[in-house]
């Protein structure tokens, strides 16, 4: 490819990890961070995750995709340590973290961002960052109780948050409470806040949720550059246009298993792929040709972020009662 030349280090490394990948569920990686085999999570008689093995390659932007209800938001919460699994067992960097509570996969390197909630949004900008550095790799409570090292280390945790602040834009910000910013600006909130632990992984919950389009590049130009900074990212999105344009590689969930994996491309002409969303919409409702046509990622959908986005915006403000970009 002509453009090849200007590809950048992250992204030519991750390509060069996967091209040889089969493309197929549960494929082995060059260099996987996580390893998750055998993870089960019921709700009753609802088996929500059934996935028997799954590798990350490291240093790649992994999506995470699949039609409602197909237990992507499960499966991120069993791995971040917000839920426990029924079976299952899986390793990062390594070391087994099944079952590990949320603060410690944190502290292990794995973190994921989180839509601010309302207590959160009550907040200065500012003091949401500095939350979002307790608890860094290393701290430790004893050390916490003696002043002049709980001082230096407060001291560190503000200059991380005020370099992070001008490297999202949002330094201007600082003093404003966290519920005035807009539905952009607090996705590139939640990303910083997540960056404050210094992460080796980072999962982005619909990063592009209740995003408006003119600040969609922006958003998207931040997570590329995590991958430039050596991080991992996994993240669950319904907007294919954004998975299309970041992602390295594509896992496709369906009924809580893997159905799929491969290079965006290849995923999204998947024959599998394309009978899941279509039978995500097999449930007595009608339903209307372009919303279909809308969600389906090989399907001849009308090319357009904001019809894939407008349910994801919807949710978005619902669940954090704050305004979208629109
Ligand atoms: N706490 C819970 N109690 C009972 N059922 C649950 C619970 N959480 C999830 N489920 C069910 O598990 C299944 C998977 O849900 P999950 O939210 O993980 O899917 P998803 O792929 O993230 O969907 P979406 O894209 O709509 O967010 C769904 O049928 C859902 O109703």
């Amino acid at each position: 490819m002509a453009d090849d030349v200007t590809v950048p280090p992250g992204v030519a490394k991750a390509r060069a990890a996967l091209k040889d990948v089969p493309h197929e569920p549960g494929a082995p990686k060059q260099d996987p961070i996580l390893v998750a085999d055998s993870v089960v999570r019921r709700f009753g008689g609802l088996t929500a995750v059934s996935v028997d093995h799954i590798e990350i390659q490291r240093g790649a932007i992994t999506a995470l995709i699949g039609p409602n209800g197909a237990g992507k938001t499960t499966f991120f919460n069993l791995l971040t340590g917000f839920d426990r699994p029924d079976e299952g067992d899986w390793k990062f960097n390594g070391k087994p973290l099944a079952g590990v509570a949320a603060h410690k996969v944190a502290k292990q390197g794995m973190v994921r961002t989180f839509q601010l909630t309302k207590a959160l949004s009550r907040l200065t900008v500012i003091d949401n960052m500095r939350l979002g550095g307790t608890g860094q790799k290393g701290e430790s409570f004893w050390k916490a109780l003696i002043p002049g090292i709980w001082k230096k280390q407060e001291q560190e945790i503000t200059e991380r948050a005020d370099e992070l602040l001008a490297r999202f834009k949002l330094d201007a910000k600082r003093e404003d409470f966290a519920g005035s910013l807009s539905g952009g600006q607090r996705k590139l909130l939640e990303m910083a806040r997540a960056l404050m632990v210094q992460p080796d992984m980072v999962m982005l919950d619909e990063p592009m949720a209740g995003v408006n389009p003119a600040l969609t590049q922006s958003l998207l130009g931040h997570v590329k550059s995590l991958r430039e900074d050596g991080m991992t990212v996994l993240f669950v999105e319904h907007d294919m246009d954004m998975v299309r344009d970041i992602s390295d590689w594509v896992i496709v969930m369906g009924q809580g298993k893997v159905i799929a994996e491969g290079t965006p491309d290849t995923v999204m002409a998947d024959p599998r792929v394309i009978d899941a969303y279509l039978g995500s919409h097999h449930d007595g409702t009608e339903h209307d040709a372009a919303e279909v046509a809308a969600e389906v990622p090989g399907a001849d959908a009308p090319s357009s972020s904001s019809v894939d986005a407008a349910p994801s915006s919807a949710e978005g403000a619902k669940s954090e009662g704050g305004k979208t970009d629109e």
